[in-house]
């Protein structure tokens, strides 16, 4: 659940979070200061968990990042929520074959999660593969029971991306939604940043961006690339990609609708 409000960083558009499959990738991550280190395996899903000895040695390592966990779909969330160290921030839950409200809300509300760790319920932009509720029911049930997250994300990691799905229209008024909510949105789904610029161009600003594949070593095909290995100049590439964005047209970017609501940043 949500605590109380950060005072938005005047300097900063959206957030960063960046997918690492292992200690030494969070390692490469929290020296490039991104905001959201997020622990999942990309070889097995789209939130694919990693071991749990992977989370309790970030956990010892890095204390003080902010730190993500990827806990699956149903099958898997419910009996790994309980081991999700306390230190970590966030825990993300696919929404994979809940095909109503009730269904997914009573998903959330089985997760036996540490008291400091918030949920991060995620939508799935091509929601017919994941047979499961399509984004704005995710929302509904988000704002039903008094969530103050949401990631949206791909189920296929096929080569589509976010944008293939879902529109920057449809989610602009998405966000706007979210936003009017209090819900802090992240937006990701085999994302590249040249995208991200054309969709803050666009008027899309999500509160946080999430990417694995486009900070992965390129030279192999867009769909395998993000179970590759991690590429330190990618990240430090986006971390400046977002910094530009906030600063506006005179560096290359559409001036970015600033994120000052309630869910701008941490809460
Ligand atoms: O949570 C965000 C995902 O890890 C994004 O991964 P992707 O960029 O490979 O789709």
């Amino acid at each position: 659940m949500s605590t109380s409000p950060a005072t938005p960083d005047p300097r900063r558009c959206s957030q960063l979070l960046v997918s690492v499959r292992n200690l030494e990738e969070a390692q490469i991550v929290a020296a490039a200061r991104v905001d959201v280190i997020d622990f999942k395996e990309p070889r097995s899903g789209p939130l694919a968990p990693v071991d749990a000895g992977v989370w309790s040695s970030a956990a010892r390592a890095l204390p003080d990042a902010v730190l993500s966990a990827a806990l699956g779909e149903s099958s898997t969330a419910v009996a790994l929520a309980g081991h999700v160290p306390p230190v970590f921030r966030f825990a993300k839950v696919g929404p994979s074959q809940q095909r109503t409200p009730s269904q997914l809300e009573r998903l959330w509300g089985e997760l036996p999660l540490p008291g400091s760790v918030e949920l991060v319920p995620v939508a799935y932009a091509d929601h017919q593969a994941a047979d499961c509720l399509e984004l704005e029911g995710v929302l509904d049930s988000v704002i039903a029971t008094g969530r103050g997250r949401l990631l949206i994300d791909t189920y296929g990691k096929d080569g589509r991306s976010l944008t293939d799905h879902f529109g920057a229209m449809d989610l602009a008024k998405l966000i706007a939604r979210a936003r009017a909510a209090g819900i802090w949105i992240a937006l990701a789904g085999s994302l590249q940043l040249d995208q991200v610029k054309q969709l803050v161009q666009q008027g899309v600003v999500a509160d946080c961006w999430g990417v694995r594949g486009d900070v992965c070593v390129r030279g192999v095909a867009p769909a395998q690339q993000r179970a590759g290995a991690l590429d330190a100049g990618r990240v430090e590439s986006w971390m400046q990609g977002l910094k530009l964005l906030a600063l506006g047209p005179q560096h290359g970017a559409a001036a970015a609708p600033r994120v000052t609501g309630s869910a701008a940043l941490f809460r």
